[in-house]
């Protein structure tokens, strides 16, 4: 696959501060790719620099000549035009002209549902999930090769995810690169095909969602409701297992892939299984240990 985004010996210091550090990195085209890490990370400093709205200390990002379009995590508005004509900006951008310009830019608006928002005026009228969304569509408008997309599922309710969501798989569809850092696992994690996890401004990972969850979550939870209460006595020990007694219940942390066979062999003799769950294994759940390990 033709890499739509090159690193090369890209470092970013703040002061005396290095906050990002990465020698090399190619991302292909085509792919949603999840960039993921706890706060202060480096995700935005990196969103940044990839969108050349930064100046890095050292070292490159070529994104040959790719149109490249910045959603930020902060909001960046032009608070002195109305908020139809900051999302014409991007098609604008995008080098669209007249009715073809209009036409684009009203089709941004409505896949990220502010078709009945007051555009006309100045944006401060609108609430702070319609403002991201506005942000959202003028990138959208702007119909980029690379989107950058800092946080962009923050303050969206349900429908508007679903939009967003089916906006991206359509732009990955045909073709274009999409990064997204987000902290909300669940709204990404069926979009995203690969994974960046950033810790202290370095790559600990990168690879496909499915080899990052393979590779860091090595254990499960599993919740067992019994017919009576026990007590923490009452269970035997397995190598590899944590157990908490909640009453009738108990939660077990144990490698993944355990077997049921194995876990019974826990519960005292004479006890019925009422429930039996294992907590379903994701992004969350590596990008936690991903976080400690
Ligand atoms: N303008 C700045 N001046 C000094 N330090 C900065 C500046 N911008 C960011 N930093 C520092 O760079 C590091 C990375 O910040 P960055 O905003 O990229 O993290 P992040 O992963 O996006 O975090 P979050 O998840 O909280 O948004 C942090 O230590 C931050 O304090």
């Amino acid at each position: 696959m033709i890499p739509a985004i090159r690193i090369e010996r890209l470092q970013k210091r703040y002061g005396e501060k290095l906050v990002l550090d990465i020698p090399h990195l190619e991302i292909c085209s085509g792919r949603v790719v999840g960039l993921l890490g706890e706060n202060g990370a480096g995700k935005s400093t990196l969103i940044d620099l990839l969108g050349g709205v930064s100046e890095p200390s050292q070292g490159c990002v070529d994104t040959a000549d790719a149109r490249v379009g910045w959603c930020s995590q902060r909001l960046v508005i032009d608070w002195f035009v109305s908020g139809w004509m900051n999302v014409w900006l991007g098609a604008c951008l995008a080098g669209l002209k007249g009715d073809r310009a209009n036409l684009i830019t009203d089709q941004a608006i409505a896949q990220v549902g502010l078709g009945d928002a007051n555009l006309k005026a100045t944006p401060e009228v609108l609430s702070g999930g319609q403002q991201q969304r506005l942000m959202i569509a003028r990138t959208f408008a702007m119909q980029p090769d690379i989107y950058l997309l800092d946080e962009p599922t923050v303050g969206l309710d349900v429908q508007n995810l679903e939009r967003f969501a089916d906006h991206v798989r359509d732009v990955r569809q045909s073709g274009a690169t999409v990064v997204i850092s987000s902290h909300e696992f669940e709204a990404v994690e069926d979009l995203i095909d690969d994974v960046i996890f950033l810790a202290d401004g370095v790559v600990k990972f990168f690879g496909s969602k499915p080899d990052f969850v393979e590779r860091f979550v090595t254990k499960e939870t599993i919740r067992v409701v019994l017919d009576r209460a026990v007590s923490p006595d009452d269970l035997g020990k397995v190598e590899g297992f944590s157990v908490e007694v909640q009453g009738c219940s108990i939660i077990l942390d144990v490698p993944r892939g355990t077997d049921f066979k194995t876990v019974l062999g826990v519960l005292p003799s004479g006890v019925d299984v009422v429930e039996y769950s294992r907590q379903a294994v994701g992004l969350r759940q590596a990008v936690k240990w991903a976080a400690q390990h």
